[in-house]
This record gives structure tokens, C-alpha cells and sequence, in this order.
């Protein structure tokens, strides 16, 4: 059996707004995440741990941010795509987990709901995402509530 790990690691800056999109759940929030796309940190950061699991590049190969057709695209579309790329290189997702870190919004009252969303999303049982958060204990960019970051790993086999 060919057994892979990957991991993805992102961040967004906050800008104005009422609400963040993260693990494709509309939370509410004084601020949004700044990005070309929705910019939903947390599905950025599991897109890229698969296409690393894959040995793929990067979430900005496959979709640049240069490339107008991305702007304001939902993230669903990269996960999606990483998702299909590993079932046609023969690869089935054993499981993802991902950490994001901010001081706010709080994640726990959404993470069933996240994990719910990514698990529909990827076609991949509830039991095997992970969906979870820290703080940085109010220390640098995060702690200073600048923006979010996100960190995560996958695991793609192949029978
Ligand atoms: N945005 C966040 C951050 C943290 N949590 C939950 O709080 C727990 C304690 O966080 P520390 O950084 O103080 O260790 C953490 O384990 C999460 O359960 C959260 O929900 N949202
Ligand atoms: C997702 C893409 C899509 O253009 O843009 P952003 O939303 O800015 O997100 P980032 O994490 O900077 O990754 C780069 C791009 O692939």
C-alpha cells in the first residue's frame, strides 16, 4: 500500500466586513478574510496538504491568483479539484485535520458544522475530518487579531 502525507499551511489578513468563511461555514464576525478568492483559510490550508500529499504544487499553481476567473470563487471549487486529482492518480483520502488559529471568531460553537461541511464536500466519512482551533495566546499576528491561519495535514493511500 502507497501511503502519503501532506500538509498546508495559509493565512489571510482581516479587512473590513460582518463575516468569515471558514470550512465553507459562514460565521459571523466584526471583520472578514481578505483574499482573491473567499478566502477561507482553513479549506486553503487542507487543499494544499492534499495536492502535497500528491507531490502536486500548490493551491496557486492550479488556480493563480493572477487569473481573473478566480476572483471571489468559492473555495469548494480548489477542494474539490485536489480531491478529484487524487482519485484520478488512484488515491483515496484516509483523513484530514485541521487546526485553524485565531483569537476570534471562536470555532468550537462550529466546528460539527465545519466538519459536516468539509466531510459532504470531500465525500469522506464524518469520522475521519477534523476540524479544530488554538489561539496564539495573544501573541503576534494572530494574537493581535490581524488575520487567521490555518494548518493542515492529509493522508492520501493507495491500495
Ligand atoms: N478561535 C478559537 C480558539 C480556541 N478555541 C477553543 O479554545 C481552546 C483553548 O484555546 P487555547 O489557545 O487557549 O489553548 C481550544 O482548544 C479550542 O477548543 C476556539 O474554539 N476558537
Ligand atoms: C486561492 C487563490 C485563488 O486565486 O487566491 P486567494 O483567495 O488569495 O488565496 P491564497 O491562499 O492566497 O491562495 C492563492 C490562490 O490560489
Amino acid at each position: 500500500m502507497d501511503i502519503r502525507l501532506g500538509n498546508g499551511f495559509d493565512v489571510h489578513a482581516f479587512e473590513e466586513g460582518d463575516h468569515v468563511i471558514l470550512c465553507g461555514i459562514e460565521v459571523p464576525h466584526d471583520r472578514k478574510l481578505k483574499g482573491h478568492s473567499d478566502a477561507d483559510v482553513a479549506m486553503h490550508a487542507v487543499t494544499d496538504a492534499l495536492y502535497g500529499a500528491m507531490a502536486q504544487g500548490d493551491i496557486g499553481r492550479h488556480f493563480p491568483p493572477s487569473d481573473p476567473q478566480w476572483k471571489g470563487a468559492a473555495s469548494e471549487i480548489f477542494l474539490r479539484h485536489a480531491v478529484d486529482l487524487a482519485s484520478e492518480l488512484g488515491f483515496s483520502v484516509s483523513n484530514i485535520d485541521v487546526t485553524i488559529i485565531c483569537e476570534r471568531p471562536k470555532i468550537g460553537p462550529h466546528a460539527a458544522d465545519m466538519m459536516t461541511k468539509m466531510s459532504e464536500l470531500m465525500g469522506l466519512e464524518l469520522s475521519r475530518v477534523s476540524v479544530k482551533a488554538t489561539t496564539s495566546e495573544r501573541l503576534g499576528f494572530t494574537g493581535r487579531e490581524e488575520g487567521i491561519a490555518a494548518i493542515a495535514t492529509a493522508t492520501l493511500v493507495k491500495p
